[in-house]
């Protein structure tokens, strides 16, 4: 079993510190997604994880196997770990087989040694694996930038590895290839019971494919958990600006309730990072998300005129389409703005005058932990 623990890795340059008592668990066979702003440690994280970097403390654990503790700092190559990069950067004058060959041999082997291992069993099922069977002879030169992200994931896969570390590996790609290769790079993780993580900037991605999110930012995890509770009960507003849209308002905590600018809303107090909840009275930052405000059309000859109790006029000032959805800006009479995701059948179109409520119950942060995180 290879199951990921990261404790308290506290990791350096010479100008400084980089990651602050970082912690992170990934089950075996699970995937983890690394999202944070540029900067905030991602590839540290990954980089000391691999042992190319030595950690000033903390532990590093993969499966049985404690690889960086204090005073122990496995090689590299010792940690059965495979890495996929975001230039898949394979040799140009061995094959596609070769190449994965090249894996098989742990990065120990000669160009020789690799051609004879390309003819290997294990060669074929892993180029199977990842769909490009036909392909074995071509030289990376002759790929595709899809096919050989194919290759580069084949390789890290071809030396056994307990845990895979992905670093942006589809940031070249276009949308559709992005799309396509995400999926295929979780279901061979799945199939190979291996544990992997990835270092990803596409939040909307993170949530889609990965069985746990971490989020960091300035050297510290603010947030692991799975996309569902990092999406809908963020640790802090920023984390909530961070994986999603977010509207924040201002308000003032009443029981379940929490009274704001467009009225009273049902509303869950969240504990800030030190576990203190806001008190009743408590001023407080409101999270709400676009999909969460509804939005109905008043000026249309089909819309029905009798306003709701809790709804508030407003006119759509800004209508931002996207196929599937379309996000709508919208400013209320009072001139407060909010934002509303509605589906395509729902666009409404810049102009309209609506009337918008609050659908279910709103998350409410102290104001510190808006300012702080
Ligand atoms: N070799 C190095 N020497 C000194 N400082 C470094 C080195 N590599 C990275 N840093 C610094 O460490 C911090 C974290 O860098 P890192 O590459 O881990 O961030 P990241 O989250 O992966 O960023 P990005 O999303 O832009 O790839 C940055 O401030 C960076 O300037």
């Amino acid at each position: 079993m290879s199951r990921l623990e990261v404790r308290d890795l506290t990791v350096g340059y010479e100008s400084g510190p980089v990651l602050h008592a970082v912690g992170v668990e990934v089950p075996h066979g699970e995937l983890l997604a690394i999202v944070g702003p540029s900067g905030c440690g991602k590839t540290t994280l990954l980089r000391t994880i691999a042992g190319l970097l030595r950690a000033r403390s903390g532990e590093v654990r993969i499966g049985q196997r404690m690889v960086t503790t204090h005073g122990i700092h496995l090689a590299p190559e010792k940690r059965r770990i495979g890495w996929v990069p975001q230039d898949a950067a394979l040799f140009p004058h061995l094959t596609v087989a070769e190449n994965v060959a090249f894996g098989m041999l742990a990065g120990r082997g000669s160009s020789r040694a690799a051609r004879r291992a390309a003819r290997s069993e294990e060669v074929r099922r892993l180029l199977e694996l990842v769909d490009l069977a036909p392909l074995a002879e071509r030289l990376p030169g002759q790929l595709s930038g899809g096919q050989a992200q194919r290759v580069a994931l084949a390789r890290a896969l071809a030396s056994g590895p307990e845990l895979v570390l992905l670093d942006e590996p589809f940031g070249a790609l276009d949308p559709m290839l992005r799309g396509d290769l995400r999926l295929a790079v979780r279901e061979l993780l799945r199939a190979e019971g291996v544990t992997g993580i990835l270092v990803t900037h596409d939040q909307a991605e993170a949530l889609s494919i990965a069985d746990h999110v971490a989020v960091m930012r300035g050297g510290e995890v603010l947030q692991l958990g799975t996309p569902e509770e990092v999406y809908r009960t963020p640790a802090t507003p920023w984390v909530a600006g961070f994986v999603g849209d977010a509207v924040f308002l201002s308000g003032v905590l009443h029981g379940d309730e929490v009274a704001t600018g467009i009225g009273r809303l049902r509303a869950t107090p969240v504990a800030d990072a030190a576990g203190l909840v806001p008190e009743d009275g408590a001023a407080v930052t409101v999270l709400v998300r676009p999909e969460e405000v509804r939005v109905r059309r008043v000026d249309a000859p089909s819309a029905a005129p009798a306003p709701d109790a809790d709804e508030l006029d407003g006119v759509v000032t800004d209508v931002e389409y996207t196929g599937h959805d379309a996000m709508l800006a919208v400013a209320l009479a009072d001139g407060q703005r909010l934002q509303a995701r509605v589906t395509a059948s729902g666009l409404v179109p810049r102009g309209s005058e609506v009337r918008v409520s609050i659908t279910g119950p709103v998350l409410a942060y102290a104001p510190e932990s808006a300012a702080t995180a």
